[in-house]
């Protein structure tokens, strides 16, 4: 993990060393050996990327408490030629930290990165109830700048920061949900296509064509006719007036899979605008479950079917 090789490719990730992002880049094989950039904010991995500067980038796309990551979503519907080539899980867990000699009695405001800020709101409610929130760029950029700034008495922190900074901790396991986890996903320009494994998740994101009745269910239909299953739909405004969405989805499968190839060809039919995100492996390797009606065989044997007709093969007896 050298910060200086000047010919190793480059990742980017929101830090500084040991934010949540940081520990799922640590799951990469490949960037064990790589150049590691800090950046403090998902825009600017992007744009890492997008400028070639780094081969990837980790960001945060979903936590199991908080939902979906929405400046992630949006960057990734409109920054072009991005594509999700692995996804990552990190479990996420907060400890409260102040400069040492603060006790919990002094604390009057806390900095935190929102989505961290937003998985406390039970202890800080129960513990800090008129405290002031300060937003962070990121869970380790919190705590850090207790020790440039007095703006912050206390920070929202992972358990590893004592290791990295000289702060005392004031609380632990302080988020709601002791089974929290962040769904991190590697982002790339130039990484090609993951290959199938069997246990494979296809992001896509998609418009509907108009706001007639039943267009949501058409969309859906696309999926369901050929037995691909969506472990994940969440709509985000498209920006343009009130009332317009987008999709975000995640399928079981990988664009390999002739069931999945099939019903996003129905879809790119059927939607003014899809962009397709990626096929990967899925973080926790569950192999995809379908049933027998949509196997590849199936697709291949109605394609050469057709074929067969429209080459002229005379009908078999
Ligand atoms: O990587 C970090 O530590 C971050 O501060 C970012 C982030 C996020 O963007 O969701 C990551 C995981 C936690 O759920 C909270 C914050």
């Amino acid at each position: 993990m050298s910060e200086t090789a000047a010919e190793t490719p480059t990742y980017s990730y929101l830090g500084p060393v040991g934010t949540f992002t940081w520990e799922a880049l640590r799951q990469v094989p490949e960037a064990a050996g790589a150049t590691w950039r800090s950046v403090s904010n998902v825009g600017e991995a992007l744009d890492d990327v997008v400028s070639g500067r780094s081969v990837g980038a980790m960001i945060a796309i979903e936590n199991s408490v908080e939902g979906g990551v929405s400046a992630t979503q949006d960057a990734l519907a409109t920054v072009p030629g991005l594509r999700i080539v692995g996804e990552y899980l990190v479990p996420v867990d907060f400890v409260l930290v102040a400069r040492p000699g603060t006790t919990l009695a002094d604390v009057r405001t806390v900095s935190a990165h929102p989505v961290a800020y937003a998985q406390c709101r039970r202890f800080l409610e129960a513990q800090l109830p008129s405290h002031g929130h300060i937003p962070s760029a990121s869970n380790v950029a919190s705590a850090a700048g207790l020790l440039e700034s007095t703006l912050a008495d206390a920070a929202i922190a992972p358990p590893n920061i004592t290791e990295h900074h000289d702060l005392a901790v004031l609380a632990e396991h302080i988020g709601d949900n002791p089974h929290a986890v962040t769904r991190f996903v590697l982002v790339s320009r130039t990484l090609g296509l993951p290959q199938r494994t069997g246990a494979d998740k296809t992001s896509i994101i998609a418009e509907l064509p108009d706001d007639a009745p039943g267009r949501l269910l058409e969309m859906l239909e696309q999926f369901a006719t050929r037995g691909v299953n969506m472990s994940l739909i969440e709509s985000r405004p498209i920006g343009d007036a009130l009332g317009r969405y987008r999709f975000v989805i995640d399928l079981d499968g990988h664009i390999h899979d002739e069931r999945v190839a099939d019903a996003l060809l129905g879809l790119r039919r059927f939607s003014p605008n899809v962009l397709f995100l990626g096929s990967y492996p899925r973080a926790d390797k569950r192999p995809v479950e379908f049933v027998p009606q949509y196997s590849d065989d199936v697709f291949t044997d109605a394609r050469d079917w057709l074929r067969g007709i429209l080459s002229g093969e005379p009908p078999l007896t």
